[in-house]
């Protein structure tokens, strides 16, 4: 059976060109680029040109810090917990802001420092889903040393308007960090256009390899390293460095980039596709204005269709699709982003996530359509509430 693959916002398909560009730095050039013979020294030309294309992929000044790291998990926990040390715990700032729509990684990592004295206000959405300025605005005080908000959600593609909440925390003279990793790749993302302190990726969301991902620090931002040790990356974080891994990062940063417009004209349309063939169905309900949203991604709900029972459908047809983050898609929890946006308790567990990529092709979207089509009357025929 062909299978389709549209799960992209839980991992990506590494794009061949990524790992044939990775591929040498397994057998042929494996040195350690901290080794200060030829195999180290050979080695370290490939990783500067990866670290100048993160530099452009995000337009960062030469000036700011790129710390390479396993993931964005780490690089969320770097943040939140590098606050704490360098600031919250000292200081009579003991105020972090963020979102209920915040990845686990943030939200967690942030319930951690709460049973540390930090006090951390969780910004409930508006009904379209969004965060505003204003409501940043109105949560900071004279003891809030960070806001902390996503750039596009994982479950809705919903865009946060960062613009506006960077301008409100640079006036206020607040850090701003901000998760990018489902934005990359999908929407322009700019550290010159949208001034954040902090900014989280990882590879693997955009065609790159897993275990490999990336924190971006603005010129004169100070953070303890999360992990310690060797003197790799200046110091900002110990251990060996995944020289395949970063070279592999550089390459899907430049690709994902160049990508952009394919992303907002191709994969949209096969997105809206997709979407409008859902809505041809009664009692469906999209989240998110889909010029609020990525270009790929459609969170639906569908009224008495369980989500894990329209997951394992399309399974069954060979067609991969989450109800939600494959961090939280194991527990049979309603969607804390569908409660977050005030969806009721059924709405909430009806949820499916269709994530496409740049190489899902027409014939994917037209195949998913029949087997989405089939699925919704079987199951609504068996449902005792629908
Ligand atoms: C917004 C966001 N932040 C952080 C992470 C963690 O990234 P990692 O540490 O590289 O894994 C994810 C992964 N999100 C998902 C993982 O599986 N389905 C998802 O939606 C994410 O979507």
């Amino acid at each position: 059976m062909e299978r389709i693959y549209l799960d992209n916002n839980a991992t990506t398909l590494v794009d061949p060109a990524v790992r044939e560009a990775m591929e040498p730095f397994y057998c042929h050039m494996y040195g350690n680029p901290n080794s200060l013979h030829s195999f180290g020294i050979e080695v370290r030309p490939y990783l500067n040109r990866a670290m100048e294309q993160l530099y452009a992929g995000i337009e960062a000044d030469d000036e700011d810090n790129i710390i390479v790291n396993s993931c964005a998990t780490e690089g969320n926990n770097t943040v939140i917990l590098g606050m704490y040390f360098s600031l919250l715990k000292e200081t009579r700032k003991k105020r972090i802001v963020t979102t209920q729509l915040e990845h686990p990684s943030i939200r967690e990592a942030c319930r951690f420092l709460e049973n540390h004295g930090v006090k951390v206000t969780y910004l409930a959405p508006d009904s379209r889903g969004l965060v505003t300025a204003e409501s940043v605005a109105e949560a900071l005080s004279d003891q809030t040393a960070l806001v902390s908000v996503m750039w596009a959600n994982n479950e809705t593609g919903l865009l946060q308007p960062m613009k506006e909440i960077a301008a409100v925390c640079r006036e206020r003279g607040v850090y701003l960090h901000t998760d990018a990793v489902q934005a990359i790749g999908k929407v322009p993302v700019s550290v010159r256009e949208v001034p954040v302190d902090f900014l989280t990726f990882s590879a693997h969301k955009f065609h790159g390899p897993k275990g490999v991902g990336g924190l971006y620090l603005r010129k004169g931002v100070v953070l303890p390293p999360l992990l310690h040790g060797g003197e790799q990356m200046g110091g900002h974080r110990a251990g060996t460095v995944d020289v395949a891994g970063l070279v592999g990062m550089g390459q899907a940063m430049e690709l994902a980039v160049t990508a952009l417009d394919y992303e907002n004209l191709v994969v949209r349309r096969l997105r809206d596709k997709l979407e409008d063939a859902l809505l041809r169905h009664a009692d469906v309900l999209v989240i998110g204005e889909r010029d609020l949203r990525t270009p790929n991604t459609v969170y639906a709900s569908i009224r008495g269709v369980e989500g894990e029972a329209l997951i394992w459908d399309l399974n069954q047809a060979g067609i991969a699709a989450s109800t939600g983050s494959a961090c939280a898609s194991e527990s049979l929890e309603a969607s804390p982003i569908l409660t977050a946006i005030g969806a009721d308790r059924e709405l909430a567990h009806t949820g499916v996530r269709l994530s496409l990529s740049r190489f899902t092709t027409e014939q994917e979207i037209d195949t998913t359509i029949a087997v989405l089509d089939r699925a919704i009357v079987r199951l609504r025929q068996l449902s005792t509430s629908y």
